[in-house]
């Protein structure tokens, strides 16, 4: 699985609205840390590489158990992914390999399985975000290239693409995505891991936050 994660003091610039320039790098963190520990919780997972330049992250990730890869092209998310892609196969030449957004701070490791199952019947098979417009998930079969396509409106994209769009119930957690102050209450009312909860009850919500 490849985690991809901006630096943190850029990431999650939507999230101004709700949270302070201290506590956005904060959050996007706590919502990495709580992504990947349940990717690495989920039995269909091997192994989760974070793709980040942040030393903060790869220190904090890392512990929490993802294998990082420096962003070494530095040329954008797709480039970052393709990447971290290539380094999975490196070492496992036949695997299938999925990427994940580190912004899923309500994912619970039974409905990535789930998900999983399902793309695991595709070449190439995606998830769409909560909203319908992006993508959360992008999965490729052995042999096949992962060829994402991520960035705004990339749920049209990965289908122009030729990957197949995975429609199941009951996977809220891994579509749940947090761009802005209204999607962070939404993960919250779906129930975000104790990284998350805790930033949220310090960070935010005392402070009147997450308006939108
Ligand atoms: N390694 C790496 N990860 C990236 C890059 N750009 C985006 N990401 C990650 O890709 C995922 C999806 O990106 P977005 O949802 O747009 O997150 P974001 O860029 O932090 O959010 P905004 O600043 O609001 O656009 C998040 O996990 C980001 O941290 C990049 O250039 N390199
Ligand atoms: C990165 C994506 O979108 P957003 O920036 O809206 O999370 C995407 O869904 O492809």
């Amino acid at each position: 699985m490849v985690v991809p994660l901006k630096p943190l003091a850029l990431a999650k610039s939507r999230l101004a609205a709700a949270a302070g320039p201290l506590v956005r790098p904060r959050l996007a963190l706590a919502f990495a840390q709580d992504t990947v520990a349940a990717a690495l919780a989920c039995p269909a997972v091997r192994d989760v590489s974070v793709v980040t330049d942040d030393p903060v992250a790869a220190l904090t990730l890392g512990a929490v158990g993802a294998r990082i890869v420096p962003d070494a092209p530095a040329r954008g998310l797709n480039a970052a992914l393709a990447h971290g892609a290539r380094a999975v196969r490196a070492r496992r030449p036949g695997a299938p390999v999925a990427t994940l957004n580190a912004d899923l701070p309500a994912l619970r490791p039974a409905e990535l399985s789930r998900v999983l199952a399902a793309a695991a019947e595709f070449p190439r098979a995606f998830l769409p975000d909560a909203a319908g417009i992006g993508t959360t998930l992008l999965s490729a079969a052995p042999g096949v290239e992962l060829r994402p396509a991520f960035g705004g409106a990339s749920r049209r994209r990965h289908l122009l693409s030729g990957a197949v769009e995975i429609r199941l119930d009951g996977v809220r957690s891994v579509r749940q995505d947090v761009d802005t102050g209204e999607d962070l209450r939404a993960a919250v009312e779906l129930g975000v891991g104790p990284r998350t909860a805790e930033r949220w009850a310090v960070d935010v919500r005392a402070a009147g936050g997450a308006g939108g």
